[in-house]
């Protein structure tokens, strides 16, 4: 069976996009990890299909690079939103469902991509560290020096250590850059590697060092793949609304596999 996929990529976080919405593509395990696999397929962090549902703009339906089904991911649904303006869905917000709830966006004219998170309540505090879902589970990490640090060999450490070994988590390891400025690196559970950019993961490391004890806050990130901004609403100690993750989302290639 030929397949017609888009490569698309958010600060470096890429994806193949399929176009589901006339129904019919059933990937399994093997087909996703097969076609994400960058020496033997097309090469990605994950894999989203863009599927119809009655009473959204479109369902979001997202696989990591190991092939299996994940939770949120806020760079790809930055992506699937200007995958979808670019087939022609044009709206001044989309309203779409993913695994963890509704989401809306919007597209700026310099085409960044804001996405609404869900809100989150909760963090949890492990001495300097922190955990805290914002879609997908997070762990952070301050560090100093960054941009040295060995994210890969730290990260796998703690993503495989007792008590997150079987789900997995996250883990992002971070560095202010200056008054709400992060720079933020990120090994991903599924990838099982380190990623360019990670969209959840900025947003937990966002809410984790928010200034402003109450109100608005906008902390602007850098990652090795480019620049991210979230923006919110602290509204308690461990309480966060309105958050926007916020950047660009570039269409790469398209092309036709056969699986
Ligand atoms: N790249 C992501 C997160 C993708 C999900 C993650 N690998 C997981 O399994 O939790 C993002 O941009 O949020």
């Amino acid at each position: 069976m030929n397949i017609t996929f888009y490569k698309y990529q958010g600060t470096g976080n890429d994806f193949i996009i399929i176009d589901n919405r006339a129904g019919g593509i059933n990937l399994t395990t093997a087909q996703v990890k097969k076609m994400c696999d960058r020496r033997f397929g097309i090469g990605a962090d994950g894999l989203m299909l863009l599927n119809t549902k009655a009473g959204y703009d479109f369902e979001m339906q997202y696989y990591n690079a190991d092939g299996n089904e994940s939770t949120m991911c806020g760079n790809g649904g930055r992506c699937l939103v200007k995958f979808a303006y670019h087939q022609g869905l044009r709206k001044s917000t989309y309203s779409f469902i993913a695994i963890d709830g509704t989401h809306q966006a919007t597209i700026d004219d310099n085409g960044w991509v804001n996405l609404k998170m869900q809100d989150v309540h909760g963090i949890r505090k492990l001495y300097t560290d922190s955990e805290l879902n914002t879609g997908s589970p997070h762990y952070i990490k301050p560090v100093t020096d960054l941009r040295r640090y060995d994210v890969y060999k730290e990260g796998k450490t703690i993503r495989n250590s007792n008590g997150y070994k079987e789900k997995g988590i996250n883990v992002n390891f971070v560095e202010e850059d200056g008054d709400d400025n992060l720079f933020v690196r990120t090994y991903e559970r599924g990838v099982e590697n380190e990623t360019l950019s990670c969209g959840t993961g900025v947003t937990a490391a966002a809410l984790v060092y928010a200034h402003n004890e109450a109100g608005f806050n906008r902390i602007d990130i850098t990652t090795l793949g480019g620049k991210l901004a979230v923006e919110f609403d602290k509204t308690g100690e461990e309480n966060f609304e309105n958050i926007w993750l916020c950047g660009p989302a570039e269409f790469v290639f398209k092309g036709t596999i056969e699986i």
